[in-house]
């Protein structure tokens, strides 16, 4: 293992050229903010895009918003698109990404704990010292675009914030991560975890997941670095995903059949959105409820559950792939906005939503699907603060709220139906425990399905079953996992 930084590869499918001097920056006098928000409208020295990053990042830490919510909001009031859009985004997200050793470079810089720089100046400077170690920004106008911020955001910190800029600029990022990470042969989690920017129990729990293998969980870390495509599913019966690939400009998926991938751009404001013949989902949850669709039944096959159905992105899926076959979806959601948006998502297909707590569901199905509420864990390329947010102490309440959900679907499904237990994570104690401990617990018969004849022929680096893990850096997908299980006739 080499200290290099992510094999070469640079945040964001290279390093971005936000050089531009124009553009929208607002010039003129001193433009001091309130409450470390830059001000608005003239006066202000901070240029348009990275003012952008700066609210999206301060809002993440201030009021606890998502990137992915607050981002969009912030571009549209600064009426940014185009380049200097994807420029403020990809700051807002990379340096969210990068957070944990940029901060451990600013603190190495600065002689000082992060926690001990006012929130503006040390939100400013993430973004600045992101810019100089990840990005093709020269570094005087990555110094000076970053101490015009301090200056409206945090004034009495701007000879610091120059002083601490000018000294990260003086190595690069594997300077930095050679200088400030324990050596990889002493202890390899906490290197990689300083070196590709993870809490150092994401990275045991990669590492468990993937057998050890300390050479692959590094490049699993390495991809949640990276910007993710936009995954469009194109619904079967009302789309084809070749034809939704030319609409779009996009390409078909490497193996959902219903699988787009976007080259970029608002996916929101496609006409195939709008009209309902396709939804934005990461191809990894397309496999696994396909898979759930596909698994050998006999006997009758009409009634089929979707336990934790919010949003409504797999009860779509299983909706349109339930009107080829005759069946029906009830889906059912504890949170009523979110029950809201499985009506939304499903209108049309022969879905009825519940609004209810799956773990008290009465009926008896054939297919039923338990999308498990988790960590989260394997779509950190797509929530970029989700891994400083996340904790291990999230696990004993999540894991007993899994086991509940998959105990009540044994419960529920009949006797030879199959029940497909879904995570968006990698984590072993949300995956293998939970199902070994569920069926244990259940008290009925249950055994495993070989969940990989199920995804498309073909498919690399399924593993040796029954189970089946996805991977951002094997698949392209979020790190799904599945496990079939049927109850014995
Ligand atoms: C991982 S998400 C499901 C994603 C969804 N299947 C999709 O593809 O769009 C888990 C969902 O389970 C819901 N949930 C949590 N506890 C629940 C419970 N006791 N009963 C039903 N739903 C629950 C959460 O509100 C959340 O919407």
């Amino acid at each position: 293992m080499t200290g290099s930084f992510e094999g070469g590869r640079r945040s964001g499918g290279g390093r971005s050229d936000g050089g531009r001097e124009g553009g929208g920056r607002f010039s003129g006098r001193d433009g001091r903010g309130r409450d470390g928000r830059p001000p608005r409208g003239r006066g202000s020295a901070v240029d348009v895009p990275r003012r952008a990053a700066y609210e999206a990042v301060a809002a993440v830490h201030r009021d606890g918003a998502y990137a992915n919510l607050v981002l969009p909001g912030v571009l549209r009031d600064l009426g940014l698109r185009g380049r200097d859009a994807a420029f403020a985004t990809e700051l807002t997200y990379g340096t969210l990404r990068q957070e944990g050793t940029l901060d451990a470079i600013v603190a190495a810089a600065s002689g000082r704990e992060v926690a001990r720089i006012d929130p503006p100046a040390r939100d400013a400077l993430r973004l600045g010292a992101y810019q100089l170690l990840h990005t093709r920004v020269p570094a005087h106008a990555a110094v000076s675009a970053t101490v015009d911020l301090v200056k409206a955001v945090a004034p009495g910190a701007t000879g610091f914030a120059n002083a601490v800029l000018r000294e990260v600029a003086s190595r690069d990022h594997d300077a930095w991560v050679a200088q400030i990470a324990p050596g990889y042969d002493d202890d390899p989690v906490a290197y990689l975890a300083v070196a590709h920017s993870h809490p150092q129990w994401i990275v045991r729990a990669f590492a468990d997941a993937l057998g050890g293998d300390l050479d692959e969980t590094a490049r699993a870390l390495i991809e949640d670095n990276e910007r993710p495509p936009v995954h469009l599913c194109a619904r079967p019966g009302r789309a084809d995903a070749v034809e939704l690939a030319e609409e779009v400009g996009g390409l078909p998926g490497a193996f959902s059949p219903y699988a787009v991938y976007l080259p970029g751009g608002a996916p929101g404001e496609l006409d195939a959105i709008l009209d309902g013949r396709a939804h934005v989902q990461d191809e990894g949850s397309q496999l696994v409820a396909a898979a759930l669709a596909q698994a050998p039944l006999d006997g009758p096959d009409d009634r089929w559950l979707d336990l934790c159905a919010g949003p409504g992105g797999k009860a779509g899926l299983l909706g349109a792939l339930a009107v080829e076959r005759g069946a029906h979806v009830t889906a059912v959601e504890v949170t009523e906005h979110r029950a809201v948006l499985v009506e939304q998502a499903t209108r049309g297909l022969p879905v009825t939503v519940e609004h209810a707590d799956g773990r008290t569901v009465e009926g008896t199905f054939d297919r039923v699907l338990v999308d498990a509420p988790c960590t989260g864990l394997g779509s950190l390329r797509r929530r970029p603060e989700s891994r400083w947010r996340r904790q291990p102490s999230d696990l004993p309440p999540l894991t007993r709220l899994q086991r509940e959900l998959l105990g009540a679907a044994l419960r529920v499904v009949r006797p030879g139906g199959v029940v497909a237990y879904v995570t968006c994570s990698p984590h072993p104690v949300e995956t293998q425990v939970t199902v070994t401990e569920s069926a244990r617990r259940s008290g009925y018969p249950v055994d495993l399905v070989d969940a990989r004849p199920l995804l498309p022929a073909g498919m690399p680096g399924l593993g040796s079953g029954p189970t089946v893990q996805l991977w951002p850096h094997r698949h392209g997908t979020d790190a799904m996992y599945l496990a079939l299980l049927q109850r014995s006739a």
